[in-house]
Order: structure tokens, then C-alpha cells, then sequence
């Protein structure tokens, strides 16, 4: 169910001499609390000021113990100014057990009702953990010191508080009280299981710094981060109501331990209440203000209250330790069976009064019965499960799911090397099947190719050559170094699929391979240089660290006196206001601006000297960055023992192909293409002999034909190859001359496939274009064509060759243009590659330059702040030494005052001179003023300054 979170005011008790200071009222019938600026803030429970412990806990908490004894978290947060009975409304005044229970706090009370409550279910079993912890900034401390304790019944419970209280680490800590309630009950043949939790938060009074927002605004921070975080959550959760904030991404719980700890309290699945404690006293209106504002926003939040619950099924004797509950029970029946013995003998004794005689048999007779009980029992008993403890994701879970994914990382690497052991390994027996396979196809070709013509080797790739093959168009990959290894991958696959040796390649993984190491060494080179830069800055900030805390200190001493006077200002303005002195009203007024801008300058100076996070968020950016460095050193070994395996092989199939190509010539040199055709046309002519097919005659005539037609072959490549020259002079050849070219590499084909057709007839063999014609063609078609006359018959032919070369011709454009587009793809990839790589190099040397800018900052902070650190006269001409005076624009008449002014206006134009840009954006910016003195006036002049 949603239910909102509720709020609750409680107003701290005054001293009777200082009731004409009251500034808040409450209002119990509409639940309106009363401030005297006439604003008022409605609340869901505003408690009387002489409101009693225990109205405080029936009216607000008390509804909560059924929520928990129903299986639901509840959970009740103090909030409120330091010593506005925070601590008093939880726990009482030093509770002690002794103490008068109408004292006892919220947790007492609390306690005692959950336990009435647990008696009124008699049937159910139950169990009570008590956990008690501080939260001092982002440590946990345990205030019991054994983590979670089982409580049996309350004076259990109150005898940890009394411990725990003695722990509590006095104003700086929050408190967390956890009460874990389990239940567990037989209902038929199921177990059911409720496990809630009932927190109690009761959060330390945290100091306020005034800051300006983005838009001009004046807005109370809390210094305390804790605090300070979970404003942000409360005001982040609330300006989403009504939106689904379901997963809760945007809620900055993990910014602290304290609302890490308090996420189900605020939007989570707990029923809330929010006690605010507030002080009534116009000294303390601010921070009144600010509780109430808050308690506003806290009421806007709505939580998802469940019950949690669970139902098991199995007998739950099994999961108790069934030897040691056995060897108990006989040592129990032993132990029994002597006394047993022993009584009857005492019983028996005429010495022991009548009373324990009595007594003695009362015993014997209980001990009788539940022999009795137990024999007839044959049925085991229902004993109940221990409840799993769940164990929750902790504050500190990201840390092991760092070492999670470290552990894993480094599983995916060894996977990673192992799999390219094996594609290395699998692609070198592939290769050199491959490099067996080439080698005899390329013996083979050769044998049966009748020209020995090297320019038709080199040039005529045939009809089906005009579409190129896969290495041919091999994409060019992108050169991501860091995805290299992927593209070994897809590219190795292509290239077993497409070609028989990966050699070239190959050679492009090595080149790739090769810039990949380069990168990485630039890349290497560089981290290396920005490590000594942080060390350096390390190293410096660890130096200054003394002064920084010593001028710190000084500091915060100083925005304590100003806020004290700052309050005390507020408090008089107050006082004039509700007096009507409009006269004084202004007068303090004024008084409040001034102090309120030296208050907020001191902050900043302050500020400036809070180490805060740097050391820290350094350190794990220095660590980062070794971290990085170590990655890319692994990723650089890697990269060359491959680079040595591809260099190996490279080397290994040329030697291997040199060779392949010697065995070749040698073969061609033994039998050159004219021995070749001599041989088949010897084997045709025996064959023929034998099929006794076709005379001499005929056979002379089939071969002069042959003879012929090679002439013009010869002739047509000829002519190729002079145009082919041309383009290889690198001369443009005109659409013509490109058509010339395809109609002579056309004209080739065709003859080659007329030879081979008469050298069949030649061999005996029947033309397989024959059977083809006889099997597939149209008979009605092929009768047609037979009938037409010689010169229909070549005008028909002229025009099916021109088709051809029209095909062939927009063929060879369609592929010019995937060339085109894939140089332009691979143009692309490199400049991409070559931008992302001068985009790292730029963005590691800014964030050099801003370490050396920090380091620079740094140095000149730590001048400052060493004079800082010495006395007053000493601050001044330590300034003036490192800063000069020529731009301040304060003249203050008092003495003191100038030295602060100038000092501040010093300081501030310093800043912003030298600290580095992202540095300025965080910090506010003082606006440039002009400040006189006329007639014990302070004049603030804002001036335009740019
Ligand atoms: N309603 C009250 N009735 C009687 N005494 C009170 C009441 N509220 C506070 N006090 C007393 O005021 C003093 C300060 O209260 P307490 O320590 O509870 O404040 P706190 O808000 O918890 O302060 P801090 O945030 O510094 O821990 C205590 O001595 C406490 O007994």
C-alpha cells in the first residue's frame, strides 16, 4: 500500500525567564504550527510544547507496533536543531532502567508494546535481533559490539540500550536502533514467516552554511554530508511525487552512508514517521525555519509499505542440528534418571521436612507424566525453521562488485588469449591445406591453358572474372586498436570462406597490428607522463596538508564568531520587527547584509583551505590511471606475441610460396602450353583412333580451323594489350576504347570456348554443350534458330554480343563504384581512427595541464595559507607579497576591518586569477562590492566589474 510519510513537531520546553523569546506556536486541532513572521506549516501530528513522553508515543508511534507485528518495516526519524530533545523524545533523559518509565522515550515504549504484543500470539514462535550503530561522518561504528543481538525478552533489550548509550560518541554521531522482529507459525501443512524490521534514526543537529543558488537565492546547506544528502533525497523524492519513481536511479541514496542506511525509510517500503524537534526561541528561528521547510517537503514523499512474508512447506526438523539435540536429550534423561534415583532415596529419609518431601513426590510425579507424555507421542513434533538471514547489499557492495568485475575482467581476458591461441593455431592447418590445394589447382590450370601468352594471363579474367572475388573487395576494416582482435576475427572468417591462403591478409593484420602497437605506445608514453604529474600534485598536497588543516581551523573559528554575530544580528532585527521599531528594523537589517556577506566570504576562504575529497579523489584518479596503464602495458604483450605469430607465418607461407611458384616454372619449363596441347591432341588423336569417329581429313581440317582461330585469338589479345598498355601508362581510356577492351576480352572467350569444343570432337568426346542443347533447350526454339539463314544467324549473334558487352560494360562500372565507395570507406576509417586518436592525446594532455594548473594553484594556496597561519600583520604582507594590492576596492574606516576586507577582496580576485576554470565554476563567485563607513553605517555598493 502507498502511504505518505508522516511528520510530527515536537517544540523543546523553555526556561520560564525566557518565555517573551517564543517565536513558534502549535496549533493540536488543525496540526498547524505557528511561526511569528506569520508563516505557518501544517504538519500530520503538531504536539504541544508541555507535551508528555507518552502522548508523544501514543499519538505518533504507537500505531506503528501493529505495523510490525503484521510483517511491515516501520521506521521513526528525529530530525532537528542540535539540543532540541531529539535524544529525549527516542530515548528519555539518560535512560536507565531504573529511572521512572513515565520518562521513557519512543524505543522503550516501543519495545514494551512489541513484547505484549508477541505474548498475545501465543501460537506463534518468535525472535527479537536488536542492532544498535553510529554513523560518525561516513564510518560505521557498532555501539554494541557484536553486531546483531537475539533478545529473549525487554529487560534484554533495555540492558543493550543501557550499553550502547554509554557508546554514543557525544554531538557528532547519528544513531540507528534496528529491532528485528521474526515470526514463524504452523497453519495445516505450511509454515508461515514474517520478518519486519523498526528503525530508529535519530540524526545529530548538523551546522548550516548559507550558499547562493543558481539563481541568486540565499539557500541553508547542511555541512554534515550525511545531512547534507539526504535534503537532496528528501527534496528530489518529493518534487517527484506522483511520478513513477519505482527504481529509484535518480535519488542520490548512495551519496551517503547515512541515506544508503535510510533508503527505506524515504521512499522505500517502510511506514515513516519524521519526528522534527524544534526550538520555540527567536535566536534559533533559521534553523527552526529550516526543520519546518523541510518536515513540508518530507510530507510530499509516499512510501510502498509491504508485508514481508514467506511460506515454507518442509518439515523443519531436518535443519536443526538433530545429533546435538539427541545427545542433549540423553544426557538430560541420564541426568534426570539420577536425580530421580537420589529423590526416592531422600524421599524414603525420614530426616527431610514435610514441605520438600512433598515437594520431592510433586516432582517425581511431573517427571512420571511426561514419560508418560513422550511414549505416547509417536508422532514427531513440528519444529520451526530458522529464518535465513538475508543478507543485504551493503554500504560497501560496490567495493566487492569492483572485485567482481576485476575478477571477471581478468576470466575474460585468459578466455580472450586462449581463443586466440586456438584461431592462430586452427588458421595455420587451414592455411596449409589450403597452400597443397593452390598449389595443384595452379599446376593444373596452367597444364590445360593452350596460350602462353603472359598479357592474357595478366589481363582477360573472363566473363565471370569481371565479377571480383571477395579478397579482391576485401572491406577495409576500421583500425580501432582496441577492437582489433574483433576484426581479426571477422576478417579471418571472410577470408577462409572466400580465399584459399589468407597470406595477404595476413600481411594486413600484421600492418594492422603494427599501428595498433604504435598507438598503444603513444598512448603509453602519455599515461606515463600524466602519472608523474598526479604523483607530483600527490605529493604536494600531502606537503601542504598541515598548513591547509592549521589555516582551516583558523578559519572556522572565525565563520563561528561571525555566525554567533550573525544570529545575534538576526535575532535583534527580529526583536525590532516585532516591536515595530522600523527605525532599528533597517539599522539591523543592514547589520544582517553586512555580516551575512563577510560570513559568506570567511565560508568561501574556509572553503578554499577544506581538503575535502582532493587527496582522496586524486588518489583513485592516480589509481585509475595506473590501473589504465597496466591494461594497455598487458594489452601491448599481447599484441606483439601475436605480432611475432603472424610474422612467423608470413614469413613461413612466403618462403612456402616461393617454393610453390620455383615447382611451378619448373613444370612449365618441362612442358611448355605447346607441349601441353601437342600431348592432349596425341591423347585425342589415340582416342580418336580408337572411337574411329571422324577421318583424316576431317580431323585436318577440325585442327587448321583450330589453328585459325588461335591466329585470331592472338591477334584480339594483341590488340588488348596495347589498350591495356595505354591504361597502364596511366593514360584515361575513352568510353570506346573501354568498350574495345571488353568486346576483345569478350571475342577471347568466346574463341577459347570454340577451341575447346573442336578439340573435344577432335578427342572422341561428345560435346557436352550438345547434350545440354538436347536436354534443356526449347526443341520449337533451336528448330527456329536452325532455320535461319547465315546472315540472320550473325545479326542475331552481332546482337547477343553486344548485349554481352553492354552487360559486362555496366558490370565493370557497378564494381569501379564499390572500389570507390570502399576506398572511401577505408579513407573514413582512418581518419576516424586518426581523430579518436588525436582526441585521447588532446584530452590526456588537458588533463595534464590541469594537474599542473592544480599543482600551480596549489603551491601559491600554500604560500597563502603558511602567512595565513602566522599572525594578522604577518597575513597582510604575506598577501601583499604573493597577491599585490592594485585591485582592491574596499576602504573600510576601522583598522581591523580593513585588514579583513582587503584580505578577502585580495584572496577572492586571487582565486579567480589562478585557480583553474572548472575550479571557479564550483566555487561561488563573490560579487564585487564597494563597501564604506559613513555615520557608523556600513554602504554596500554592488559594482559592475568585468
Ligand atoms: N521535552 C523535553 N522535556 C524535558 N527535557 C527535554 C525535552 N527536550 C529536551 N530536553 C532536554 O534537553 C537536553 C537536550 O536534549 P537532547 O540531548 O535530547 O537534544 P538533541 O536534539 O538530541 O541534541 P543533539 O542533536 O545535540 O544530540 C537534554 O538534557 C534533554 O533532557
Amino acid at each position: 500500500m502507498e502511504l505518505s510519510v508522516e511528520t510530527a513537531v515536537r517544540i523543546c520546553p523553555v526556561a520560564f525567564n525566557n518565555t517573551d523569546m517564543v517565536c513558534v506556536q502549535s496549533n493540536t486541532i488543525s496540526n498547524t504550527i505557528h511561526l511569528a513572521n506569520a508563516q505557518s506549516y501544517p504538519v500530520n501530528y503538531a504536539l504541544p510544547m508541555d507535551c508528555c513522553q507518552n502522548t508523544v508515543f501514543t499519538t505518533t508511534v504507537a500505531p506503528l507496533v501493529n505495523y510490525l507485528v503484521e510483517g511491515c518495516d516501520v521506521s521513526v526519524v528525529t530530525l532537528g536543531q542540535s539540543g532540541t530533545g531529539k535524544s529525549y523524545t527516542l530515548l528519555g533523559p539518560g535512560f536507565h532502567c531504573a529511572s521512572s518509565e513515565s520518562e521513557h522515550g519512543i524505543i522503550p515504549r516501543f519495545i514494551r508494546e512489541v513484547f505484549t504484543k508477541m505474548k498475545q500470539y501465543r501460537d506463534r514462535n518468535w525472535s527479537v535481533h536488536v542492532t544498535w550503530s553510529q554513523i560518525c561522518g561516513e564510518n560505521v561504528q557498532d555501539l554494541l559490539g557484536v553486531g546483531s543481538i537475539e533478545c529473549g525478552n525487554i529487560s534484554d533489550v533495555f540492558q543493550l540500550i543501557q550499553l550502547g548509550m554509554s557508546n554514543i560518541a557525544p554531538k557528532c554521531a547519528h544513531t540507528l536502533f534496528t529491532l528485528t522482529l521474526e515470526q514463524q507459525w504452523v497453519v495445516d501443512t505450511t509454515v508461515q514467516h514474517r520478518v519486519s524490521t523498526a528503525s530508529f534514526a535519530d540524526l545529530a543537529g548538523s551546522e548550516k552554511v548559507l550558499v547562493y543558488d543558481s539563481n541568486g537565492m540565499m539557500q541553508t546547506i547542511p555541512t554534515d554530508l550525511g545531512i547534507q544528502t539526504l535534503q537532496r533525497c528528501i527534496m528530489t523524492l518529493s518534487e517527484t511525487c506522483g511520478t513513477q519513481y519505482n527504481h529509484y536511479n535518480f535519488i542520490p541514496y548512495t551519496q551517503s552512508v547515512l541515506t544508503t542506511l535510510l533508503k527505506d525509510s524515504f521512499g522505500g517500503r517502510a511506514k515513516t514517521v519524521v519526528m522534527c524537534c524544534v526550538s520555540p526561541l527567536i535566536q534559533d528561528f533559521t534553523e527552526t525555519l529550516y526543520t519546518l521547510q523541510l518536515a513540508l517537503r518530507v510530507q510530499m514523499i509516499k512510501n510502498f509499505v509491504t508485508v514481508n512474508s514467506y511460506t515454507t512447506f518442509e518439515s523443519l526438523q531436518e535443519n536443526f542440528d538433530v545429533f546435538g539435540l539427541q545427545f542433549a536429550a540423553n544426557q538430560l534423561f541420564k541426568l534426570v534418571s539420577n536425580a530421580e534415583e537420589l529423590f526416592q532415596r531422600l524421599v524414603s529419609n525420614e530426616f527431610l521436612p514435610k514441605s520438600e518431601q512433598e515437594q520431592i513426590s510433586q516432582w517425581l510425579m511431573l517427571k512420571q507424566e511426561c514419560e508418560d507424555c513422550l511414549s505416547e507421542n509417536s508422532e514427531p513434533h513440528r519444529s520451526l525453521e530458522r529464518i535465513e538471514e538475508e543478507i543485504e547489499g551493503s554500504y560497501d557492495s560496490s567495493e566487492s562488485e569492483a572485485i567482481e568485475e576485476e575478477e571477471k575482467e581478468s576470466l575474460l581476458d585468459k578466455v580472450q588469449v586462449l581463443m586466440e591461441h586456438f584461431r592462430i593455431n586452427t588458421n595455420k592447418l587451414v592455411s596449409q591445406a589450403n597452400a597443397t590445394d593452390l598449389m595443384l589447382n595452379s599446376c593444373t590450370k596452367e597444364s590445360v591453358n593452350s596460350s602462353n601468352n603472359e598479357y592474357h594471363l595478366k589481363g582477360a579474367r573472363g566473363r565471370r572474372g569481371s565479377i571480383h572475388s571477395a579478397e579482391e573487395f576485401h572491406p577495409v576494416l576500421s583500425l580501432n586498436a582496441s577492437k582489433i582482435s574483433e576484426e581479426y576475427t571477422t576478417q579471418e572468417n571472410d577470408q577462409k570462406s572466400t580465399t584459399p591462403l589468407p597470406y595477404e591478409s595476413k600481411k594486413k593484420i600484421l600492418k594492422q597490428i603494427v599501428t595498433a602497437l604504435e598507438l598503444n605506445q603513444k598512448k603509453i608514453s602519455d599515461l606515463e607522463k600524466t602519472i608523474k604529474v598526479k604523483e607530483n600534485l600527490m605529493e604536494r598536497l600531502l606537503k601542504h596538508k598541515d598548513t591547509k588543516t592549521s589555516a582551516h581551523h583558523k578559519f572556522e573559528q572565525k565563520c563561528q564568531m561571525l555566525r554567533k554575530e550573525y544570529k545575534n544580528a538576526e535575532v535583534k532585527f527580529l526583536q525590532a520587527r516585532l516591536q515595530k521599531n522600523h527605525h532599528l528594523e533597517g539599522k539591523y537589517k543592514n547589520e544582517v547584509v553586512a555580516l551575512e556577506e563577510k560570513l559568506r566570504d570567511t565560508e568561501s576562504l574556509k572553503n578554499i583551505t577544506e581538503d575535502g575529497n582532493k587527496l582522496l579523489e586524486l588518489e583513485s584518479s592516480l589509481h585509475t590511471s595506473k590501473k589504465q596503464l597496466e591494461k594497455l602495458k598487458k594489452y601491448k604483450q599481447e599484441k606483439e606475441k601475436y605480432k611475432s605469430i603472424y610474422e612467423k607465418q608470413i614469413k613461413e607461407e612466403k618462403m612456402k610460396m616461393s617454393h610453390s611458384k620455383g615447382s611451378c616454372e619448373s613444370f612449365d619449363k618441362q612442358k611448355t602450353p605447346d607441349s601441353k596441347v601437342v600431348a592432349l591432341l596425341n591423347k585425342s588423336n589415340a582416342t580418336m583412333n580408337s572411337n574411329v569417329s571422324l577421318n583424316n581429313e576431317e580431323l585436318e581440317c577440325l585442327r587448321h580451323e583450330i589453328r585459325n582461330l588461335r591466329k585470331t585469338r592472338d591477334y584480339l589479345l594483341e590488340q588488348r594489350y596495347k589498350i591495356d598498355l595505354k591504361s597502364q601508362n596511366k593514360k584515361i581510356l575513352n568510353d570506346s576504347e573501354e568498350r574495345k577492351l571488353l568486346q576483345y576480352e569478350e571475342a577471347v572467350e568466346a574463341i577459347d570456348l570454340i577451341i575447346e569444343y573442336k578439340n573435344s570432337i577432335i578427342c572422341g568426346h561428345q560435346p557436352l554443350t550438345d547434350k545440354v542443347l538436347e536436354e534443356q533447350s526449347d526443341k520449337m526454339l533451336m528448330e527456329r534458330f536452325l532455320k535461319l539463314s547465315e546472315n540472320e544467324m550473325r545479326i542475331l549473334l552481332h546482337k547477343y554480343f553486344e548485349k554481352i558487352i553492354d552487360l559486362r560494360s555496366s558490370s565493370k562500372k557497378l564494381e569501379m563504384q564499390i572500389l570507390d565507395i570502399e576506398s572511401q570507406h577505408e579513407n573514413l576509417a582512418y581518419r576516424v581512427q586518426n581523430l579518436s586518436h588525436t582526441l585521447q592525446l588532446v584530452r590526456s594532455e588537458a588533463e595534464r595541464r590541469i594537474v599542473s594548473l592544480q599543482q600551480q594553484h596549489e603551491d601559491k594556496l600554500y604560500l597563502v595559507l603558511r602567512n595565513l597561519a602566522s599572525d594578522n600583520g604577518e597575513n597582510d604582507r604575506g598577501l601583499s607579497r604573493v597577491m599585490g594590492s592594485k585591485h582592491v576596492t574596499l576602504q573600510v574606516a576601522g583598522a581591523s576591518k580593513q585588514v579583513d576586507k582587503k584580505l578577502i577582496a585580495r584572496f577572492t580576485q586571487y582565486r579567480q586569477e589562478t585557480l583553474p576554470r572548472q575550479l571557479q565554476t564550483v566555487m561561488p563567485a563573490a560579487p564585487q562590492a564597494k563597501v564604506t563607513i559613513e555615520k557608523n553605517k556600513i554602504i554596500l555598493q554592488k559594482t559592475n566589474k568585468n
